[in-house]
């Protein structure tokens, strides 16, 4: 990692209230990684160092706000995609058992590797749709935490995550700029799958200021046997939502 690229994570962390010294090494070899997997498929749209430092790595670790992770305990990270927020958020706090999920085999293979190749321990990733998994015993409220971070509407994250978290379970859902209309239809989806939204903690991305949301949704009640819907559809028909 060039020594700009270096700063850039360690002034992110820092904003974070994140001593990010003792990972750098750990970041670097993520960052060699995700450059060489990408050069080979298409795993993620960025390929410059800036950009990924903050937009991956440092955009992954605000999840951390509010101290929502901090206990250990099993995480789920749904749709992780090239392992974002897992791989991060496994580097960081050892302690979290992390589950990266995503519905693409080639990309949970990269994730596979990547946290071998890492030495995290920490780290089970799992080829699977959240709609599978939700109508799995195995799955099915087994989980302390969910993550995801962009990766559906807040109405169709509550409808995939909700079923998987145990009683008391919290989503912590990282979205950019939210609307009130999604927002209102997240709350009433959240009722409907047996939860509660707890906290919207809208922020800026440190250093480069752009706009981010944190929803943080508890499950306060038993999900309904009807949720998730089948494959496609919580994303596809939103609960209370009519998506544009
Ligand atoms: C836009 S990418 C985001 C990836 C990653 N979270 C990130 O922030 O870089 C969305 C990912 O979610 C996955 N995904 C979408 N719906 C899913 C579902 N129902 N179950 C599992 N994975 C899903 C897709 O395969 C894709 O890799």
């Amino acid at each position: 990692m060039t020594p700009e690229a270096t700063a850039l994570l360690l002034q992110g962390g820092e904003e974070l209230g994140l001593d990010l010294v003792p990972h750098v090494e750990a970041f670097t070899r993520l960052l060699a990684l995700l450059q060489e997997g990408a050069a080979q498929t298409n795993l993620t749209a960025l390929r410059d160092e800036r950009d990924i430092v903050l937009k991956h790595f440092v955009d992954s670790l605000t999840c951390l706000r509010g101290g929502w992770l901090d206990r250990d305990g099993r995480v789920l990270d749904l749709g992780t995609g090239a392992g974002f927020p897992a791989l991060p958020l496994a580097i960081v706090r050892p302690e979290l058992r992390l589950v990266p999920v995503d519905a693409t085999a080639k990309k949970i293979a990269f994730v596979t590797r990547t946290a071998a190749a890492l030495g995290l321990e920490n780290v089970t990733p799992l080829t699977a749709r959240a709609e599978t998994l939700g109508r799995d015993p195995e799955h099915r409220g087994r989980y302390d935490r969910v993550v995801t971070r962009a990766v559906a509407s807040l109405p169709a994250l509550a409808e995939l995550a909700l079923p998987l978290l145990r009683a008391g379970g919290v989503l912590v859902a990282q979205k950019g700029p939210i609307s009130a209309e999604e927002l209102d239809a997240g709350r009433l989806a959240a009722t409907e799958v047996g939860g509660e939204v707890r906290a919207v903690d809208a922020f800026a991305l440190p250093v480069l200021g752009e706009a981010r949301t944190l929803v943080i949704v508890e499950k306060t009640a038993t999900t309904p046997e009807r949720y998730p819907r089948r494959e496609g559809v919580p994303a596809r028909k939103p609960l209370f939502w009519r998506a544009t």
